[in-house]
């Protein structure tokens, strides 16, 4: 087994993130710098939806105790990722916990959350870690969006997007971009160019 697999087998329970994931290497491979599509290795990726224990800690602790685990139970090379939203006004919180913020007071309370700060601004954080197999230490690969929370616009299909107005995004939020124009400039998009860029130099 090599530490490079040309298949990635990718640790989520979460179907958009996987969606996003395929979209994001199947247009990077597209528009690869590499002007020879023959020397332009592709990679797919698998998904297996494990109930792994998240940690609190640092997006960084969190995002490498899942991976570890996950290596753990799948026997091999994984890779998998977290997501946090960290809110200027509240120090870096709900970050790595957004999930569990989420759930218990939805996107309204997201909003409510701020409402004595005069700070709107957020960071989306995307940590992917990749394992190359049980016993070995992960490797991270972070990619970051500037934005604001915002009342939420557009259709609720994936967590936090509707309240999430990226700077880049020409005043829309994440809901209300169509797929290619967030999947250009997402959290996602930044970090999974960090580790596809890092499984290709594997493979020279
Ligand atoms: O199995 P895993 O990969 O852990 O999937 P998850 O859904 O549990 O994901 P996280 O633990 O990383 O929790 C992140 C939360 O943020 C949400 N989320 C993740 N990426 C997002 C994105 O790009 N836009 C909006 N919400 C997002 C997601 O639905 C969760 O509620
Ligand atoms: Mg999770």
């Amino acid at each position: 087994m090599t530490t490079s697999p040309r298949t990635i087998l990718f640790v989520t329970g979460n179907a958009n993130k996987l969606k996003e994931v395929r979209a994001i290497l199947l247009s990077s491979t597209q528009h690869s710098e590499n002007p020879n599509p023959a020397a332009t290795p592709s990679f797919s990726v698998e998904s297996q939806d494990l109930d792994v224990p998240e940690v609190q800690g640092t997006t960084e602790e969190v995002a490498k105790a899942k991976c570890k685990a996950a290596a753990e139970i799948v026997g091999g090379p994984c890779i998998t990722e977290d997501t946090a939203l960290a809110f200027e006004a509240l120090g870096g919180l709900p970050g790595p916990y957004i999930k569990c913020f989420l759930k218990a007071v939805g996107l309204e309370g997201l909003n409510n959350m701020l409402a004595g700060f005069p700070s709107k601004r957020a960071t989306a954080i995307c940590t992917f870690a990749y394992s190359a197999g049980p016993g070995t230490e992960p490797l991270i690969f972070e990619g970051r969006t500037e934005g604001k929370i915002v009342p939420a616009r557009g259709p609720a299909h994936f967590g936090w997007d509707p309240v999430f107005e990226p700077d880049e995004g020409e005043g829309k939020t994440y809901a209300e971009m169509d797929g290619v124009a967030k999947n250009k400039i997402s959290h996602r998009y930044r970090a999974l160019d960090k580790l596809r860029k890092y499984l290709l130099e594997q493979k020279q």
